[in-house]
This record gives C-alpha cells, sequence and structure tokens, in this order.
C-alpha cells in the first residue's frame, strides 16, 4: 500500500450491522467539525457498480467476482483518489475486506484483492457487529434486500469480519446498543476527529 491515510474511513460489517446509519451520521459531524466530506460506497454508484447491484438483486452472480474488482478499479481512481487529492474526507461504505468477508459467495479470488489494493492508501477500517440473530432481524426489515441476504451467509461473513479484525487490528464495534454508544465508540476510531 502507498501509506496510511487518515481522512480515508471505511465501515465495515455483514449486511445490518448499520454502515449505511453510521457513514451518514459520521460525515455529518465531520462536516460540522469544519472537513470537506464526501460520502461513496462499494458496489460504487458508477456503471459497473450499478450492474453488480442489478445482479445481486436478481441471483444472476455469474462472473460478478471479476465485477467487483473492475468497480473498485473505476471507484477509487474516479471518485475516492480524486477526493483525498483535493483534500476531502472519504467516508466509505464497504471496500476490499467485503471482498475477503464474501468471498465463498461473490467468487473473487483472495490474491487479486490484494494486488489491487496496494496501489491505494490505507484507511482506517472500523468493522461494526452484531449478534446474527440482530443482523437477520434487521435485514428481514428491508424491502430491498439482495441475494446475499441470508442466514448461511451472514453467519459466514459475520465470522470472516471478526477474523480480519482480529488479523488486522481493526476495531470492531458492537452495534446492538444504543446508537448515540455505538456512534461515540466509531468517533473514538477516527483520528482525524480526535
Ligand atoms: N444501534 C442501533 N440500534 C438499533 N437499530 C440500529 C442501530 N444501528 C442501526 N440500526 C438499524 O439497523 C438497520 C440496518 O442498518 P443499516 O445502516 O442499513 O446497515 P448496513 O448498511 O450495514 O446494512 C437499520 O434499520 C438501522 O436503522
Ligand atoms: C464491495 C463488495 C460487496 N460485496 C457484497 C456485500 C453485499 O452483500 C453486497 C452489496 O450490497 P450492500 O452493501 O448491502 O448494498 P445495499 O445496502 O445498497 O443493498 O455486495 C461483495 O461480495 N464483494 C465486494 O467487494
Amino acid at each position: 500500500m502507498v501509506g496510511a491515510s487518515s481522512r480515508f474511513i471505511v465501515l465495515e460489517g455483514p449486511d445490518g450491522a448499520g454502515k449505511t446509519t453510521y457513514v451518514k451520521l459520521l460525515a455529518q459531524k465531520l462536516r460540522h467539525a469544519g472537513f470537506k466530506v464526501i460520502t461513496a460506497r462499494e458496489p460504487s454508484d458508477g456503471p459497473i457498480g450499478r450492474e453488480i447491484r442489478r445482479r445481486l438483486k436478481t441471483g444472476d452472480t455469474d462472473g460478478i467476482g471479476e465485477m467487483f474488482l473492475q468497480d473498485r478499479e473505476w471507484h477509487m481512481n474516479n471518485v475516492v483518489l480524486p477526493a483525498l487529492r483535493k483534500g476531502y474526507v472519504v467516508v466509505m461504505d464497504r471496500y476490499w475486506p467485503s471482498s475477503i468477508a464474501y468471498r465463498r459467495f461473490n467468487h473473487t479470488p483472495p490474491e487479486k484483492v490484494y494486488a489491487q489494493i496496494r496501489k491505494y492508501p490505507e484507511p482506517r477500517i472500523i468493522v461494526l457487529d452484531a449478534p446474527v440473530e440482530v443482523l437477520l432481524e434487521r435485514v428481514g426489515r428491508r424491502s430491498d434486500g439482495n441475494f446475499f441476504d441470508k442466514r448461511e451467509v451472514i453467519e459466514t461473513v459475520r465470522q470472516e469480519y471478526l477474523m480480519l479484525a482480529e488479523k488486522h487490528g481493526f476495531p470492531v464495534v458492537r452495534t446492538d446498543r444504543w446508537p448515540s454508544e455505538v456512534f461515540r465508540d466509531i468517533v473514538a476510531h477516527v483520528e482525524v476527529l480526535s
């Protein structure tokens, strides 16, 4: 990797962990603190990311592993790196740990994932976590679920995230608590706010 960037912040975790919720709150807090901020997500809102989202809805996942990598390339070069260069803080929903945690289901070769991210700055990655029953209850409330929103996937992926956190030293924040407590703990891991 080309060095760490404290202005590049990633929230990770299984579906239903709270990434979307806390990406928004964190971006708000950073803006109030005077930073220029963009929020971003993977799969991205670019052409490949939109196609991935469409396929995740229909369950047509053949060849999707390569598409996650192509989308990451597009998104980093067209959205994330230009924003970091202009001095923005980037708060992102998912990054390479998603490729690894879901690898049994998305068919993305881990060696390709690691080879690709070496080119990019290393973000602050925070893993959000909750018990499987809580995650299932939360995704079950959604009308816009996807192909991976099922017990077998969520159980496996949650364990993968906990192993990744252990291996790489990512902080893990439990989200089956009051949102204000969860948010305080997330903020404590964001260097630019300390
Ligand atoms: N601390 C919390 N307590 C209770 N519900 C929460 C908490 N954090 C998030 N939620 C709820 O859980 C659901 C899933 O959160 P979301 O941010 O969409 O997760 P993700 O983006 O990780 O799939 C949402 O309905 C959200 O309002
Ligand atoms: C970024 C990425 C996501 N995924 C999976 C994880 C999620 O289940 C899915 C993306 O959907 P998700 O983040 O849940 O999007 P939304 O909340 O908008 O529905 O793609 C991978 O398998 N590999 C990856 O590299």
